[in-house]
């Protein structure tokens, strides 16, 4: 099957492919839910037949997808046993869940289709505001699924990278909702308002439901989030895109392992080359 972006994504409504004061309006929008706190979402980006189609093709090859489980405080460190113990950086949490790898889907498949048309990655370039921005060079990570289900975790962290792009793809029956710190830490760690959240006494947690189609830009690197428990037989599918600040860039042969279950030539190659491992 062919598939066209005019199918899958809805241009009617957001016409990310064609310059014009309704794409500076959206890019406005988009640019001030950000500066606002660090999250903006584009409600029905995608139409229902490119959920049903991405779907589909998830369905198809989650089978090959990398679980992975371990423990891990918010800030993915070790515990440090000279610190109080309820300090939010001894608080560890289970973490699982399966990523399906980016070569898993192929260059004429519906989620690359949604990637790789016209005018997308500059898109999502100018709502983020960088300067540096480039594709993932990574055959692995350059666009995954993250798939979860009942039992799985995604508990509260800061991310690594800067920000991050997601597609809402399926959500489980109950649960999943994404649930947000706006700008916990700035200037300081702030501790104290951090161990409020892990403890559910913070009142400044937002709780977003992501729909199936939804497209959400969020700079993690300062926002505390979690995916809340899941419920039910329905899997839950997100689809991430990753953007780099340099060219060419893969990621380290021990992280991608890791996360992918295995590494490529290329990693093994560009290994050392860089001082950054940037992933994650
Ligand atoms: O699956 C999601 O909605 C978000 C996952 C996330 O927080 C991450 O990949 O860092
Ligand atoms: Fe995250």
């Amino acid at each position: 099957m062919t598939f066209y972006a005019n199918d899958l994504i809805d241009l009617e409504r957001y016409p990310i492919h064609q310059s014009g004061p309704a794409r500076d309006a959206l890019i406005a929008q988009v640019q001030g839910d950000l500066a606002k706190d660090g999250c903006a979402v584009i409600k029905g980006f995608l139409t229902p037949k490119g959920i049903a189609e991405i779907a589909n093709e998830a369905d198809s090859v989650a089978h090959l997808g990398h679980r992975s489980f371990n423990r891990t405080n918010p800030y993915f460190t070790k515990d440090d046993p000279a610190l109080p113990g309820d300090d939010p950086r001894r608080q560890f949490f289970d973490r699982s869940n399966t990523f399906i790898a980016a070569d898993n889907f192929a260059n004429q498949g519906a989620l690359r289709c949604v990637h790789d048309c016209d005018g997308f990655d500059s898109f999502i370039q100018e709502c983020l505001q960088e300067n540096r921005f480039f594709r993932y060079a990574d055959p692995l990570a350059d666009v995954i699924v993250n798939m979860a289900e009942e039992g799985n975790g995604f508990p509260w962290h800061f991310d690594t990278n800067n920000f991050t792009v997601t597609l809402a793809i399926q959500n489980a029956e109950e649960g999943g909702a994404f649930e947000y710190a706006p700008a916990i830490r700035a200037e300081t760690e702030n501790f104290d308002e951090v161990q409020k959240v892990l403890e559910e006494r913070s009142d400044q947690v937002t709780v977003l439901n992501l729909e199936p189609g939804d497209l959400q830009l969020f700079r993690g690197r300062y926002s505390l989030h979690r995916v809340a428990p899941l419920k039910g037989a329905r899997r839950r599918y997100v689809a991430i895109f990753s953007y780099v600040e340099e060219p060419d860039m893969v990621g380290a042969p021990e992280r991608t392992k890791q996360l992918y279950g295995r590494v490529l030539p290329v990693h093994l190659e560009r290994a050392g080359q860089r001082a950054d491992a940037f992933i994650d």
